[in-house]
Formats: structure tokens, sequence, C-alpha cells
């Protein structure tokens, strides 16, 4: 595994990592890079591969995301749990190109690091262009990702098309909620909303009353409130974003035919918050697309 040197970056800031990923998950797999960060109100684990949260717990709380306990940690590999980061398209592409895009697979930077009055972490990621990306997404861009580590933990996604052409964008924050039970955590800011259900054939429904996944669950839904709520046995775990659309996702009974997930399936609900489907975007030639998420945690 190969580690950029980060000491000139990192220094001056206390409670901040660059390790192997062999150092604090005994996942299998080469390993990978990730940023360590501790503070008073919380502690962050990410990757560099795909600016890959994969561990967020607040001071006094307990772990928010879900990693797997069957994830593999090697290069050019989704890492499963945590959120990978969807873009610059969702989902399947027409051409065949990788699902869910070449962001979460590809190497991002770490650009800067400090300490805020307040007590928490910000750092700076960012990816940009290449020839191999220009051959994907033909769009010069910079992805930059801002990411608070505090009490609550605040992501901020800033995309710069930096292209004379406008760039149709979807994305999303593909993230992985740690519950007991799928299957009794009931997702709240869902209801009365249209969604589409995307296990077999693709239809439009309408969402009666407060949503609670039984099985393989794969819809969308479209133009969201701010928040959605999870609820995990005594605790609730907030998601705020200025992303219009949530996609909510458990494999259920084809976790089976999954290597990474399998028996787990039981301790995860995916709500991706996003703009995707009905509600994708397109960035205008030399403009900066922005949006924001925010997770907490309330008992
Ligand atoms: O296995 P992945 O490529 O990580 O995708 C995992 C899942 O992501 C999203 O939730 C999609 O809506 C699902 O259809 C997909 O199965």
């Amino acid at each position: 595994m190969s580690m950029v040197d980060y000491s000139a970056i990192l220094a001056g800031t206390s409670g901040v990592r660059v390790v192997s990923s062999t150092e604090c998950f005994s996942h299998a797999g080469a390993g990978l890079p990730v940023v360590v960060v501790e503070n008073k109100l919380g502690s962050a684990i990410f990757a560099l591969q795909g600016c890959h949260l994969l561990s967020f717990v607040p001071a006094a709380g307990e772990e928010i995301l879900w990693l797997s306990p069957l994830a593999m940690f090697e290069p050019g590999k989704a890492v499963r749990g945590g959120i990978p980061m969807c873009l610059p398209w969702f989902g399947g592409h027409p051409a065949g190109l990788q699902s869910h895009g070449f962001a979460r697979t590809s190497d991002w930077t770490l650009e800067q690091v400090s300490q805020q009055a307040d007590g928490s972490t910000l750092l700076t990621v960012s990816l940009s262009s290449d020839a191999e990306t220009l051959a994907m997404w033909p769009h010069e861009f910079r992805f930059e990702m801002q990411i608070e580590v505090g009490r609550e933990l605040k992501l901020t996604l800033n995309v710069d098309n930096l292209s004379d052409t406008p760039a149709p964008f979807t994305y999303a924050y593909h993230t992985y909620f740690a519950v007991a039970d799928y299957t009794q955590s009931p997702i709240y800011g869902l209801e009365e909303l249209t969604y589409i259900d995307t296990l077999g054939e693709v239809t439009r429904r309408h969402q009666s009353g407060t949503l609670q996944l039984t099985g393989s669950t794969d819809r969308v839904y479209l133009d969201v409130p701010q928040v959605q709520t999870i609820v995990d046995g005594a605790r609730k775990i907030n998601i705020s974003s200025t992303a219009k659309s949530s996609i909510v996702w458990n494999p259920g009974e084809h976790a089976d035919n999954m290597a990474d997930v399998g028996q787990y399936r039981q301790n995860f609900v995916c709500v991706e918050r996003g703009d995707v489907f009905d509600n994708a975007i397109t960035i205008a030639a030399r403009s900066r697309f922005s949006a924001e998420m925010v997770l907490s945690e309330e008992r």
C-alpha cells in the first residue's frame, strides 16, 4: 500500500493521523490509507480512496455508520459500508461504466486540516479530472469535500465544472446507518411522498404513512424534506441535507448473494441523500454546485 507523506499538512494540528486501515480495522484485503480524526466532540475515520467515511462516533454516543464485518479494503474496490460517495453519476451508466461513478474508487488528496474554535476539526479533500476521468466524463472538474468532525458530522460537497460545456450530474451520499435491526427501525420524513420503486419493474408509488422496511427494498424518494430520522431503539439518527432525493436500500434476502454483506444485512439501512432521477441536475459551464449533509444523534 503506498502512503503519501501528509506530515506538512498535519503539522500544527493535533488529533489527526494518516495510517493504514489495517491499524483501525481487522477487515480483509491489502489495506487502504485512512485519516483518523479525534477531538473532544467526536471522532471519525475516512479512507482517502473515494473520500469514503467509515466511522463517525459523537463523544458519549455510539457509532452512526455501519461498516460490514465482511468489507474488503482493496485499492480500486468500493468498501461495503460507511458513506461511499456516488458521483458524477448515481447508479448504472448507459455505456456500462462502473456503477455509482468513478469517484468512490479514485484516490482523493488531503488538502487542508484545521482546528475550529468550538473544538471541531475541518478537513478538505479533493479530486481533480485527468485523462482517465475525461475519457469517462467529458468535463474538467474539481470535486472538493469539506469534512467537519464535531458533535455532528457535516459534509459539504463542492463540485466545480471547469469545462466550457454544461455537465449533467447525479450524486449521492450513499450512507449505511448502523441499526440493531432494519426491520424494527422506522424512517420518518418520507410520509406521503412519491417514490420510484426500482425492484423489478420500475414503478411510481405513493408512500402512505411512515416507512418501515420489511425486506429487500430499493426506492428513490423524490423532493424530500430537509430531514429524515431513523429510530434505532432508544436513539434517533437525524439526516439533514440540501439534497432533494432519498434513496432507501437494503438488499434483504439478496444479501446472501453478496460476498461482503451476507448474514449482516439486518444491521444496517441505507438512506442516501442525493439528487437523482427526476431531481438530477446540470451544472452550468464554469460553475459550482454545492450540497451539504449533516448527521447527528439524539436520545
Ligand atoms: O453494490 P453497490 O454498487 O455499492 O450498490 C449498492 C446499492 O446502491 C444503491 O442503494 C442502489 O439504489 C441499489 O440498487 C444498489 O444495489
